[in-house]
Protein backbone atom coordinates (compact mmCIF):
# COMPACT_ATOMS: atom_id res chain seq x y z
CA UNK A 1 0.00 0.00 0.00
CA UNK A 2 1.34 3.68 -1.02
CA UNK A 3 0.57 6.05 2.09
CA UNK A 4 1.44 9.77 1.68
CA UNK A 5 1.53 11.71 5.04
CA UNK A 6 1.37 15.03 4.72
CA UNK A 7 1.34 18.10 7.14
CA UNK A 8 2.18 22.30 6.98
CA UNK A 9 5.21 21.60 9.05
CA UNK A 10 8.16 19.78 10.07
CA UNK A 11 7.57 20.26 13.72
CA UNK A 12 4.01 18.94 13.61
CA UNK A 13 5.15 15.20 12.62
CA UNK A 14 8.74 15.29 14.25
CA UNK A 15 7.66 12.41 16.98
CA UNK A 16 6.20 10.49 13.36
CA UNK A 17 9.69 11.28 11.51
CA UNK A 18 11.33 9.94 14.53
CA UNK A 19 9.04 6.64 15.47
CA UNK A 20 9.81 5.75 11.43
CA UNK A 21 13.72 6.16 11.86
CA UNK A 22 13.71 4.20 14.61
CA UNK A 23 11.00 0.98 13.30
CA UNK A 24 10.88 1.23 9.82
CA UNK A 25 13.15 1.13 6.73
CA UNK A 26 14.59 4.30 5.18
CA UNK A 27 14.29 4.44 1.82
CA UNK A 28 15.21 7.85 0.94
CA UNK A 29 14.82 11.15 2.15
CA UNK A 30 11.31 11.30 2.07
CA UNK A 31 10.14 7.75 2.03
CA UNK A 32 9.85 4.75 4.57
CA UNK A 33 8.99 0.96 3.94
CA UNK A 34 6.82 0.09 6.92
CA UNK A 35 5.22 -3.67 6.80
CA UNK A 36 3.08 -3.68 4.08
CA UNK A 37 3.20 0.35 3.07
CA UNK A 38 5.45 2.32 1.36
CA UNK A 39 5.42 5.67 3.12
CA UNK A 40 5.95 9.24 1.74
CA UNK A 41 6.25 12.46 3.87
CA UNK A 42 5.34 15.37 2.24
CA UNK A 43 5.64 18.57 4.17
CA UNK A 44 3.69 21.31 2.23
CA UNK A 45 3.89 24.34 3.73
CA UNK A 46 1.77 27.09 6.18
CA UNK A 47 -1.59 28.01 4.33
CA UNK A 48 -3.95 26.93 1.25
CA UNK A 49 -1.72 28.39 -1.46
CA UNK A 50 1.52 26.32 -0.49
CA UNK A 51 -0.24 23.75 0.53
CA UNK A 52 -2.36 23.48 -3.15
CA UNK A 53 0.72 24.04 -4.77
CA UNK A 54 3.40 21.48 -3.10
CA UNK A 55 0.34 18.81 -2.71
CA UNK A 56 -1.11 19.29 -6.26
CA UNK A 57 2.60 18.90 -8.02
CA UNK A 58 3.32 15.65 -5.69
CA UNK A 59 -0.12 14.07 -7.15
CA UNK A 60 1.09 14.90 -10.89
CA UNK A 61 3.31 12.25 -10.46
CA UNK A 62 2.00 9.73 -7.58
CA UNK A 63 -0.89 7.93 -7.06
CA UNK A 64 -0.78 7.17 -3.36
CA UNK A 65 -3.57 4.57 -2.08
CA UNK A 66 -4.42 6.70 0.74
CA UNK A 67 -3.34 10.30 1.99
CA UNK A 68 -3.41 11.86 5.34
CA UNK A 69 -2.88 15.23 6.53
CA UNK A 70 -2.07 16.06 10.25
CA UNK A 71 -2.05 19.06 12.12
CA UNK A 72 -2.81 21.04 14.94
CA UNK A 73 -5.40 23.22 14.88
CA UNK A 74 -7.61 25.78 17.04
CA UNK A 75 -11.24 24.69 18.15
CA UNK A 76 -14.58 26.72 18.62
CA UNK A 77 -15.54 24.38 21.22
CA UNK A 78 -14.36 25.76 24.60
CA UNK A 79 -15.99 22.45 26.31
CA UNK A 80 -13.21 20.89 24.29
CA UNK A 81 -9.77 20.46 26.21
CA UNK A 82 -6.59 21.45 24.65
CA UNK A 83 -4.87 18.09 23.13
CA UNK A 84 -8.00 16.62 22.07
CA UNK A 85 -7.93 14.70 18.66
CA UNK A 86 -10.73 15.11 15.83
CA UNK A 87 -10.98 13.83 12.28
CA UNK A 88 -12.43 16.26 9.90
CA UNK A 89 -15.09 15.37 7.80
CA UNK A 90 -16.10 18.39 6.61
CA UNK A 91 -14.31 21.66 5.20
CA UNK A 92 -15.60 25.23 4.52
CA UNK A 93 -13.20 27.89 2.75
CA UNK A 94 -14.22 30.54 5.23
CA UNK A 95 -12.14 33.98 3.92
CA UNK A 96 -12.75 33.32 0.46
CA UNK A 97 -15.22 35.34 -1.15
CA UNK A 98 -16.33 39.28 -1.22
CA UNK A 99 -17.14 41.99 2.24
CA UNK A 100 -20.73 43.74 1.51
CA UNK A 101 -20.77 46.57 4.25
CA UNK A 102 -20.22 44.57 7.38
CA UNK A 103 -20.78 41.24 5.72
CA UNK A 104 -18.43 38.63 3.96
CA UNK A 105 -20.33 36.38 1.18
CA UNK A 106 -18.52 33.21 0.11
CA UNK A 107 -18.11 32.56 -3.28
CA UNK A 108 -21.48 30.27 -3.47
CA UNK A 109 -23.01 33.33 -1.60
CA UNK A 110 -21.97 35.27 -4.98
CA UNK A 111 -22.72 32.90 -6.77
CA UNK A 112 -19.23 32.76 -8.78
CA UNK A 113 -19.31 29.03 -7.00
CA UNK A 114 -22.39 26.55 -7.55
CA UNK A 115 -23.54 24.57 -4.81
CA UNK A 116 -22.32 20.74 -5.42
CA UNK A 117 -20.05 21.49 -8.32
CA UNK A 118 -17.19 18.95 -8.33
CA UNK A 119 -15.87 18.51 -5.59
CA UNK A 120 -17.84 19.92 -2.94
CA UNK A 121 -21.25 19.34 -1.33
CA UNK A 122 -23.29 21.78 -1.33
CA UNK A 123 -21.37 24.45 -0.20
CA UNK A 124 -18.53 22.07 1.52
CA UNK A 125 -15.51 19.78 0.65
CA UNK A 126 -17.28 16.48 2.19
CA UNK A 127 -15.17 13.14 3.11
CA UNK A 128 -17.42 9.89 3.20
CA UNK A 129 -14.29 8.00 4.31
CA UNK A 130 -15.17 5.35 1.24
CA UNK A 131 -12.15 3.62 0.37
CA UNK A 132 -10.27 3.72 3.83
CA UNK A 133 -9.52 0.02 5.19
CA UNK A 134 -9.19 1.41 8.83
CA UNK A 135 -10.85 4.72 10.20
CA UNK A 136 -9.53 6.02 14.35
CA UNK A 137 -12.29 5.68 16.68
CA UNK A 138 -12.64 9.71 16.95
CA UNK A 139 -14.53 12.37 17.08
CA UNK A 140 -15.87 14.09 13.58
CA UNK A 141 -15.64 17.69 12.79
CA UNK A 142 -16.77 20.35 10.93
CA UNK A 143 -13.82 22.13 10.12
CA UNK A 144 -13.03 26.21 8.68
CA UNK A 145 -9.75 26.79 6.61
CA UNK A 146 -8.75 30.78 6.72
CA UNK A 147 -5.67 32.27 5.29
CA UNK A 148 -5.73 34.69 8.30
CA UNK A 149 -6.04 32.98 12.00
CA UNK A 150 -9.37 34.32 13.26
CA UNK A 151 -8.50 36.80 16.69
CA UNK A 152 -11.47 39.18 17.11
CA UNK A 153 -15.30 38.56 18.24
CA UNK A 154 -16.79 39.98 15.19
CA UNK A 155 -14.90 37.49 12.44
CA UNK A 156 -15.44 34.38 15.45
CA UNK A 157 -19.12 35.60 15.71
CA UNK A 158 -19.76 35.11 11.96
CA UNK A 159 -17.80 32.03 11.01
CA UNK A 160 -20.10 30.27 14.14
CA UNK A 161 -23.04 31.54 12.78
CA UNK A 162 -22.36 30.40 8.65
CA UNK A 163 -20.76 27.58 9.00
CA UNK A 164 -20.74 25.83 12.76
CA UNK A 165 -17.27 25.03 12.91
CA UNK A 166 -15.49 23.26 15.47
CA UNK A 167 -12.32 23.94 14.71
CA UNK A 168 -10.20 26.15 12.76
CA UNK A 169 -6.97 25.46 10.24
CA UNK A 170 -4.77 26.85 7.27
CA UNK A 171 -4.56 24.19 4.48
CA UNK A 172 -7.26 21.33 5.60
CA UNK A 173 -9.71 22.43 2.30
CA UNK A 174 -6.57 22.61 0.21
CA UNK A 175 -6.29 19.04 1.47
CA UNK A 176 -9.89 18.01 1.01
CA UNK A 177 -10.16 19.92 -2.47
CA UNK A 178 -6.82 17.67 -3.81
CA UNK A 179 -8.21 14.70 -2.66
CA UNK A 180 -11.73 14.36 -3.51
CA UNK A 181 -10.56 15.93 -7.74
CA UNK A 182 -8.40 12.89 -7.26
CA UNK A 183 -10.59 10.33 -6.11
CA UNK A 184 -7.55 9.56 -3.37
CA UNK A 185 -9.41 7.95 0.01
CA UNK A 186 -8.20 10.59 2.61
CA UNK A 187 -8.11 11.36 6.51
CA UNK A 188 -7.68 14.55 7.95
CA UNK A 189 -6.37 14.01 11.41
CA UNK A 190 -6.45 17.34 14.12
CA UNK A 191 -5.06 17.93 17.23
CA UNK A 192 -6.62 21.07 19.06
CA UNK A 193 -3.48 23.69 20.49
CA UNK A 194 -5.89 26.49 21.00
CA UNK A 195 -9.26 28.11 21.36
CA UNK A 196 -10.52 30.47 18.64
CA UNK A 197 -10.20 33.56 20.32
CA UNK A 198 -8.88 36.99 20.52
CA UNK A 199 -5.11 36.46 20.21
CA UNK A 200 -3.27 35.22 23.31
CA UNK A 201 -0.17 33.18 21.60
CA UNK A 202 0.64 32.19 25.59
CA UNK A 203 -2.24 30.03 25.63
CA UNK A 204 -1.29 27.65 22.97
CA UNK A 205 -0.40 24.31 24.05
CA UNK A 206 1.34 23.11 21.08
CA UNK A 207 4.04 20.46 22.84
CA UNK A 208 0.75 18.73 24.10
CA UNK A 209 -1.22 18.93 21.03
CA UNK A 210 1.86 17.33 18.87
CA UNK A 211 2.15 15.27 21.58
CA UNK A 212 -1.23 13.95 20.95
CA UNK A 213 -1.80 14.25 17.41
CA UNK A 214 1.93 12.10 16.66
CA UNK A 215 0.68 9.03 19.53
CA UNK A 216 -2.46 9.00 16.89
CA UNK A 217 -0.54 8.98 13.83
CA UNK A 218 1.66 6.15 15.02
CA UNK A 219 -1.22 4.17 15.62
CA UNK A 220 -2.97 5.09 12.66
CA UNK A 221 -0.39 4.66 10.24
CA UNK A 222 0.56 1.14 12.44
CA UNK A 223 -3.02 -0.17 11.84
CA UNK A 224 -2.98 0.86 7.92
CA UNK A 225 0.06 -1.16 7.57
CA UNK A 226 -1.55 -4.44 9.25
CA UNK A 227 0.58 -4.20 12.41
CA UNK A 228 -1.89 -4.10 14.60
O1 LIG B 1 2.41 32.56 15.87
C1 LIG B 1 1.37 32.68 15.22
O2 LIG B 1 0.79 33.75 15.07
C2 LIG B 1 0.76 31.48 14.60
C3 LIG B 1 -0.46 31.61 13.99
C4 LIG B 1 -1.02 30.50 13.39
C5 LIG B 1 -0.40 29.27 13.44
C6 LIG B 1 0.80 29.17 14.07
C7 LIG B 1 1.51 27.89 14.16
O3 LIG B 1 2.61 27.83 14.60
C8 LIG B 1 0.88 26.64 13.74
C9 LIG B 1 0.76 26.40 12.26
C10 LIG B 1 -0.46 25.54 11.90
O4 LIG B 1 -1.38 25.43 12.94
C11 LIG B 1 -2.70 25.40 12.48
N1 LIG B 1 -3.46 26.18 13.45
C12 LIG B 1 -3.33 26.02 14.78
N2 LIG B 1 -4.22 26.78 15.42
C13 LIG B 1 -4.92 27.45 14.49
C14 LIG B 1 -5.99 28.38 14.58
O5 LIG B 1 -6.49 28.75 15.66
N3 LIG B 1 -6.47 28.87 13.39
C15 LIG B 1 -5.96 28.47 12.21
N4 LIG B 1 -4.95 27.59 12.10
C16 LIG B 1 -4.43 27.07 13.22
C17 LIG B 1 -2.65 25.91 11.05
O6 LIG B 1 -3.19 24.94 10.21
C18 LIG B 1 -1.17 26.14 10.74
O7 LIG B 1 -0.70 25.41 9.66
C19 LIG B 1 1.42 30.25 14.64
Amino acid sequence: MKLLVTAATILEVQPFLQFLDHESQKVSAHQYRLANCDIQILIAGIGMMHYAYHLGRYLATHQPDIALQAGIAGTFRREWPLGSLVIVDREYLADLGAEDQDQFKDLFDIHLWQPSQPPFTGNALVNTFSGLPYLPDLPKATSVSVNMVSGNIPTITRLESKYMPDVESMEGAAFHFACLSEKIPFLQLRCISNYVEIRDKSKWNIPLAVKQLNEELISTVKALAGLS
